[in-house]
């Protein structure tokens, strides 16, 4: 059994040139070869994510009534989203472009809504005026009352956007691409911090419910903090396994963007989650979806204009695939 390639990267030397390339070379590897990998020493406060963390479980703890109040709308993907109202492995179907054969995916799971809730935010400073206000994934965000939450989730957000921007310019370099290849992609990017909270099993079952069905991240990057609570599995040569977060560390993936740029080098690859501790489990990813307005084509062949794709039209296709509500055609 060949255990998935999934390394801790520590950042903290990437000021030093000789350094920064070894650190490139393995994101790089990491990349290839499982879509995922832990990055350590990276820049984003313990103590900011602690908050973030609390902040999160001060949310999941007020009453129904007041969570429906901030249901997500499809159409800014903001809000809260409904205990066992999304099917993240709905994402799977119709996915076939991405390269993720039936014979290869798993098939012991049948369409049941995902055992957990969540509340999405994205950028909250875009003014009225800017051009892509009104266009998906972007607008208001919901701020329910809990203390402190916009500031807390405003400073998570920035922090968690200048990492995942920088590490796709070390992605940029382990693809041989100039630093700033992503550049365009990076501006004004589409974004989100998706709060999870996934209760303990309600039964005995034999079959735990999943947490969060097989899926692919529909971005470039994702960054996960998990509060130490185990449950994220990756899909990998047939069977799923584990990942164990390092202490204070992101679990970084490849999403199906990052897999397009690179004609499948890089693998956005199936995970899941099962909270089988008895406990709940918080976690809080963090997507890089990318500026909607760019056009995903190959980076080995620009004229591959079969496959390229705007990043608007990527996402909405995937959201409409995971949610029991499809968005809206049209505003
Ligand atoms: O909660 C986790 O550990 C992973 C969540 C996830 O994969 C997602 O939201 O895309
Ligand atoms: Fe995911």
């Amino acid at each position: 059994m060949t255990i998935p390639h999934v390394p801790v990267i520590g950042l903290a030397d990437c000021k030093v040139p000789e350094r920064k390339a070894d650190i490139v070379l393995e994101i790089g590897a990491a990349c290839a070869s499982s879509g995922f990998f832990q990055i350590v020493d990276h820049p984003v406060p313990q103590e900011l994510i602690e908050r973030a963390f609390e902040t999160s479980v001060g949310f999941f703890a007020l009453p129904v009534e007041e969570k429906l109040a901030f249901a997500r709308d499809p159409w800014t993907n903001r809000g809260y989203e409904i205990l066992e109202r999304q099917s993240l492995q709905g994402a799977v179907v119709g996915h076939d472009e991405l390269g993720i054969s039936l014979e290869t995916r798993p098939s012991n799971e049948n369409l049941e809504m995902d055992l957990k809730e969540g509340f999405l935010i994205g950028d909250d400073k875009m003014s009225g005026d800017h051009p892509f206000f009104n266009r998906f994934a972007q607008g208001v965000n919901c701020w329910p009352d809990v203390a402190g939450m916009r500031d807390v989730m405003n400073e998570y957000y920035e922090a968690c956007l200048k990492l995942s921007t920088d590490l796709m310019e070390l992605v940029a370099l382990s693809l041989d691409l100039p630093e700033k290849y992503f550049a365009p992609f990076c501006k004004d990017p589409t974004a989100a911090i998706r709060l999870l909270h996934y209760p303990p099993q309600r039964c005995n079952t034999k079959e735990p419910q999943i947490g969060a069905g097989a899926h692919t991240d529909f971005g470039a990057l994702t960054l996960l903090a998990t509060s130490g609570t185990p449950g994220l599995e990756l899909w990998s040569n047939g069977k799923w396994f584990p990942i164990e977060p390092a202490h204070g560390a992101y679990v970084v993936n490849v999403g199906d963007l990052l897999q397009m740029y690179t004609d499948g080098k890089y693998l956005s690859s199936l995970h899941r989650v099962i909270n089988r501790s008895g406990n709940d489990r918080y976690s809080i990813p963090f997507f890089l979806d990318g500026n909607l307005d760019v056009i995903v084509r190959s980076i080995y062949d620009a004229s591959k204009s079969v496959n390229a794709v705007s990043v608007e039209s990527h996402l909405r296709n995937r959201f409409d695939g995971t949610y029991q509500q499809p968005m809206p055609i049209e505003i």
